[in-house]
């Protein structure tokens, strides 16, 4: 929990965002076509295109080199060998399937709150964009059980088991994987306290559903845009994610059985300065439901984030020095700005 819970707190005042009951509609309404807004519009790629980010074996002794260069050059990889028991990434999915398949209206009741961090609702980004995402999503920040209860009273149990053995697996192959990419940043993680102690880390769960939609290529599952991370790592049995990449454009990251798409965040970026791309991506719907989970972790609020000083990642400071809390607090007032308005 922590600072990630501040995220988009104030650009959801203003509005109460519920998603459709996307199981009683047959035809795209207005509200959700995308197709005009050029460049960005869905229909240009719903191809995986002639290259892809690296497939990365964790086992592998070469992984740390290859782990950093996937970083400087897509900011997006998938990694295999992580670890992560099959069957909880199955759990995970079917859960999710299970939860975004109740009724609309007990949906409704873990709605999340005006201003509020965690529970279902449309993406948390959904007020920078005058129109709607073909999205539903249940964030879970701490423990699950507060909405799950809403969900199911009686029978909220094995869900929250599955989600916290998740949110723990997924905290520890974050930090694992922090460690390695701090190495290059000549960063010592002996001295981190957050990173020993990692009570104080900011850490939230987010399960999409892209519910089957009747004219895919006018509809956008999830807007572009860059994570409030330091790292995401991201499963899905389906493909739909799209990553954009300098000279290639949208490029469909096609899912492979077991691995899980770790993506580099603001965070991390910055810290880099500048070199590690934070990937801008988004997802594209089909006509067959998807479903998706995606583990966010950041420092806690108070860590002040700047640029590494090294001859590798350069003697000028690209970024300005910026607190977790007031990064997340820019992003959520200005979003695809809050980058440059922090740059030197
Ligand atoms: C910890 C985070 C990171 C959040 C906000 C908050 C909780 C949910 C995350 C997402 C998940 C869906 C895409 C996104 C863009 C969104 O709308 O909500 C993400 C956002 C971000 O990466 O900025
Ligand atoms: O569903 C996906 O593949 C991507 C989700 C995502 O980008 C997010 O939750 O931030
Ligand atoms: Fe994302």
């Amino acid at each position: 929990m922590g600072a990630l819970a501040e995220a988009y707190k104030h650009s959801l005042l203003d509005k109460q965002l519920i998603p459709l009951d996307y199981g009683s509609v047959r035809t795209l309404p207005e509200s959700h076509i995308w197709l005009d807004q050029s460049d960005e519009s869905p229909y240009v790629a719903h191809s995986t295109g002639p290259i892809s980010p690296p497939v990365i074996n964790l086992m592998d002794p070469d992984a740390p080199r290859l782990i950093i260069q996937a970083c400087e050059t897509w900011g997006v990889f998938q990694l295999t060998g992580h670890g992560i028991p099959t069957k909880l990434m199955e759990d995970v999915e079917s859960e999710a399937e299970k939860l975004f398949g109740l009724p609309v209206d007990q949906k409704l009741k873990a709605l999340r709150s005006p201003g509020g961090g965690a529970g279902y609702g449309l993406p948390h980004i959904s007020p920078f964009f005058n129109k709607h995402m073909w999205h539903e999503g249940f964030t879970i920040m701490g423990s699950p059980i507060y909405h799950t209860r809403q969900l199911w009273p009686q029978a909220y149990q094995g869900f929250c088991e599955t989600m916290v053995d998740y949110q723990n697996q997924l905290k520890a192959l974050t930090e694992q994987l922090i460690r390695i990419i701090f190495k290059s940043l000549n960063i010592n993680s002996e001295e981190v306290d957050w990173l020993k102690d990692s009570q104080g880390s900011s850490t939230a769960l987010q399960l999409n559903s892209y519910p089957a939609c009747p004219d895919p290529t006018r509809a956008m599952g999830l807007a572009p845009h860059t994570d409030t991370s330091l790292i995401t790592i991201l499963q899905s049995k389906t493909s739909g994610l799209q990553v954009f990449k300098e000279g290639a454009g949208w490029t469909l990251v096609q899912s492979i059985p077991g691995a899980v798409i770790v993506n580099v965040g603001d965070f991390l970026h910055i810290l880099s300065n500048g070199v590690f791309t934070t990937v801008r991506h988004r997802v594209v719907v089909t006509h067959i439901q998807r479903f998706s989970a995606a583990h966010f972790y950041a420092p806690p609020g108070d860590v002040i984030v700047s640029p590494v000083m090294s001859k590798d990642f350069g003697e000028v400071p690209r970024y300005r020095s910026v607190s977790v809390k007031g990064y997340v607090e820019t992003k959520g007032k200005h979003f695809e700005k809050a980058l440059s308005l922090i740059k030197k």
